[in-house]
């Protein structure tokens, strides 16, 4: 019989905003992680990965439910676990056996141990040579790699990583999976499971047993799914693409929802995706370019984008009704594909009327500068405006984009000394 080692029992986050009020991150979260399991959470990016990674560690406490280790609940932090960050977080006044070393202070061992542990462990990460470097003399590979090291000399039951190669170049990337695997499946680490989160599917059906896959806003399990390919698997196989399609179409299956017009009237005021109208339409062009339909994840790799760079512009080109998406593949609307194929003007008429169909938020923008006399008005009026709904740094990141949008569509134009928002045909008026 396999044995819980975690159990997340209704977990949920809320934390309380100034600019938003009270937000809910993750909602009634519960998860089973058994001894012998490699886990990744996947997840759009801010949909809550890190934080339930920090409610696993006890760093965090859950606002409801309950964190179980080996069947008791957890009170502070968790001494089952070793944490591996992002950014390494080492100390860079220590040592690379220094800041391994750091990793037992909180255990009653005596100096001699934890050295004898520690050289151990930097041996097993491959740092051998490299005990008395500082972490400026080393390359980023060689950082994380203390970093791995600090969360295994505490010999845990539970590693928890959390994106740790995504500061990495791909080949650094690679050879530290390489290694980190062996040492996991050839068991040659006392850790019973390891939970890692991270934006790339391919890593996370590359290494790892199951792959939980979270929505956004809040953060609840859409999926778990089993990946039972033995180890070391190829990237090329049939198996291992469809897996990682399949994974995809569940993450923007979820993250683009499809749009009614009588939908987007009722939900003012939603955000949208930050993708200038060049980047946008440059995307329509190029998939009008490959043909009818095209796998979105294939299409992701072949433009060498990540996916949390390439679904806004494929969320950006879906709320504009300009593609639509189904089961992972993308594919032009009508409209898509008259954009593609029109002139420079013809473009922007339709950008225009796409925008004000379905785009809520510009149609607001644009009524209040239709009801003003002189069809202007300040920037900061909208910030504050925007401010109410989306707090503040995301007001003007979002003022910013439908600016962008409103010039592109030669809807609005933009004063930016002044910072002040006409109409285009006030602008025009003025100019003349
Ligand atoms: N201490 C905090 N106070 C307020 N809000 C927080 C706090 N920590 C996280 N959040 C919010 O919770 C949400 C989830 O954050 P989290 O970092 O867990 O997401 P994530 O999925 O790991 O994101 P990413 O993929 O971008 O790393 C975000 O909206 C974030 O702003």
């Amino acid at each position: 019989m396999e044995k819980n080692l975690i159990e997340l029992k209704k977990i949920s986050k809320r934390y309380d905003l100034p600019s938003q009020g009270n937000v809910t991150v993750l909602d009634d979260i519960n998860i089973n992680i058994n001894e012998g399991e490699f886990v990744s959470i996947l997840g759009p990016s801010g949909s809550g990965k890190s934080t339930l990674l920090r409610i696993i560690a006890g760093l965090v406490s859950p606002s409801q439910g309950s964190v179980l280790y080996n069947g008791k609940p957890i009170v502070g932090t968790n001494p089952g676990v070793g944490m591996v960050f992002q950014s390494f977080a080492l100390f860079p006044w220590l040592t690379v056996i220094e800041n391994v070393k750091l990793g037992l202070e909180n255990k009653s061992l005596r100096e001699e141990e934890k050295m004898r542990k520690a050289l151990s462990v930097i041996d097993m990460i491959g740092l051998d040579g490299f005990e008395g470097a500082y972490p400026k003399e080393l390359s980023g590979g060689m950082r994380q790699r203390v970093g791995i090291g600090r969360a295994l000399v505490m010999e845990p039951d539970i590693l928890l990583m959390d994106e740790p190669f995504s500061a990495l170049d791909v080949l650094t990337a690679e050879n530290l999976k390489r290694d980190l695997l062996e040492l996991w499946t050839e068991k040659k680490i006392p850790t019973k499971s390891i939970i890692m989160v991270t934006h790339s599917i391919e890593e996370a059906v590359y290494m790892s047993d199951r792959a939980i896959v979270l929505s956004r806003d809040p953060a609840r399990v859409i999926s778990d799914i089993p990946i039972t390919m033995p180890h070391w698997r190829d990237k090329q196989e049939p198996k291992f693409t469809s897996l990682v399609d399949r994974i995809y179409s569940i993450l923007t299956k979820r993250e683009i929802k499809t749009i009614e017009v009588e939908e987007v009237q009722k939900k003012k005021l939603e955000k949208v995706q930050e993708v200038p109208a060049g980047a946008l339409t440059g995307f329509i062009e190029l998939v009008d370019d490959l043909g009818k339909k095209f796998d979105l994840y294939k299409l992701a790799d072949q433009l060498s984008l990540n996916l949390e760079d390439f679904l806004p512009i494929v969320e950006a080109a879906h709320l504009l009704q300009f593609a639509t998406i189904h089961q992972g593949d993308i594919d032009l609307t009508e409209i898509g594909h008259q954009f593609a194929d029109a002139s420079v003007l013809e473009r922007k008429i339709l950008f225009k009327e796409q925008l004000m169909k379905y785009v809520p938020i510009m149609e607001k923008i644009v009524w209040i500068l239709q009801s003003k006399s002189n069809n202007k008005m300040e920037r900061e009026f909208f910030v504050e405006i925007f401010e109410k709904h989306f707090g503040a740094e995301e007001a003007e990141h979002q003022l910013d984009i439908l600016i962008d949008w409103g010039r592109y569509a030669e809807l609005i134009s933009y004063d930016e000394k002044a910072e002040v928002l006409y109409l285009e045909s006030e602008t025009a008026a003025i100019n003349e």
